[in-house]
């Protein structure tokens, strides 16, 4: 029935409609993004090996806790708070004794996840919500004290991927943004403008080794001297698709779905200079640690691996770690079957140089 205007008062604006039971568009999936009232429906979901619109499935919990080793008493630090699911699981070891601080750069996320935290009983006196980049966790310390552990799970969460308007995904049609913290830096389609071909091109292989890079920058540069600027997701799909045009068509569909991955994986990188937080955070990890405080990183790439391996064993080298992952652990593959998120997923940890007093 169609709603009438009442003069005067506010427009009802109708919800969008859930459209069956195989809703495609993420503001159609407006049951799993509320878990706490549909329940049924986002255990479906997850039991199909998909991740629900507006959470995060948290990947290798339990090798967490079991490295973490984390008692009652002691404090702690999330520098990648997300949906919250690391931090739950890590504030019950606490028993309700110790503190947790959880770090996110996202502003939007992480009201959303403060308040579901807060419902779920974990208020201020337990855990400290703060919008930050982990590259500045020296700035905690005077305040916060050293941490006993901490996780840093690297990368973006399935909320934000999952959401149109981010722009993470050539999947769906959004504004091609790709910030973490929209409200800072530019958009990945301003940067696409700010640089000519080679810088492109290297952007693309240097951040993800897209092997087509200087063909698909060339196209990107030759739309950028037309004016025809690269302004959405779609419309950068588009761009990959032309540019591989030339490669048989049954092998087209995959080339393009794996050079789309890469190529927003290496925008991504790029503004949100990813690597140059990361470096920054693993150089301050060992003066943020309490003796024999133990971290633990989740990574998804290789050159992320790479910088954790290679800061690691230095710090090692250098006496502040007394102990260091000789080899990455990996979800298990009952894990990956359930999360396909996890499948990229290599873990490594370090415990830093002394006595930690809540272990003895
Ligand atoms: C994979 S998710 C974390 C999911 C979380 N462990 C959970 O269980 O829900 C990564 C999160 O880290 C945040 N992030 C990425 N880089 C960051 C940085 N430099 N500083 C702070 N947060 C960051 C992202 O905004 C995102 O919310």
């Amino acid at each position: 029935m169609e709603e009438k205007e009442v003069q005067g008062a506010p427009v009802h604006k109708r919800r969008v409609r859930y459209s069956g039971t195989h809703p495609k568009r993420f503001e159609e999936k407006y049951k799993e993004q509320n878990p706490e009232k549909y329940a049924d429906t986002v255990e479906k979901v997850i039991k199909k090996g998909s991740t629900p619109a507006g959470m995060h499935i948290s990947i290798c919990v339990n090798e967490i806790l079991d490295f973490l080793d984390i008692r009652p008493g002691m404090q702690g630090l999330d520098a990648t708070l997300g949906y919250g699911g690391h931090t739950t699981e890590m504030l019950k070891k606490l028993e309700g004794q110790g503190h947790m601080y959880g770090l996110d750069v996202d502003p939007i996320e992480i009201v959303k996840t403060k308040a579901r935290l807060k419902e779920r009983g974990f208020d201020e006196d337990i855990l400290t919500v703060k919008q930050m980049n982990f590259a500045d966790i020296d700035k905690l310390v005077p305040e916060t004290g050293l941490f006993d552990f901490v996780l840093a799970d690297l990368g973006v969460s399935s909320m934000q991927i999952d959401n149109p308007e981010r722009g993470f995904t050539y999947k769906a049609d959004g504004p091609l943004d790709l910030r973490l913290n929209p409200e800072k830096g530019i958009s990945a389609a301003e940067r696409l403008k700010q640089m000519d071909m080679e810088e492109i091109a290297g952007m693309f292989v240097e951040n993800s080794d897209e092997p087509y890079a200087e063909e698909i920058a060339r196209e990107i540069a030759k739309r950028n001297r037309k004016r025809q600027y690269i302004e959405t997701t779609t419309g950068l799909k588009e761009v990959i698709e032309t540019t591989l045009s030339f490669i048989p068509e049954k092998e087209r569909k995959e080339a393009v779905k794996k050079s789309c991955q890469r190529c927003f994986q290496a925008l991504r990188i790029d503004v949100n200079q990813e690597f140059e937080v990361l470096e920054s955070f693993l150089t301050k990890l060992p003066g943020i640690l309490a003796p024999g405080g133990r971290a633990a990183i989740l990574t998804f790439h290789s050159g992320e691996d790479r910088l954790v391996k290679y800061y690691f064993k230095e710090g090692k080298k250098d006496g502040l770690y007394s102990d260091v992952a000789n080899d990455v652990i990996r979800p298990s593959a009952e894990e990956c079957q359930r999360n396909p998120r996890a499948r990229s997923t290599k873990m490594r940890w370090a415990i830093r140089e002394g006595e930690n007093s809540h272990r003895n």
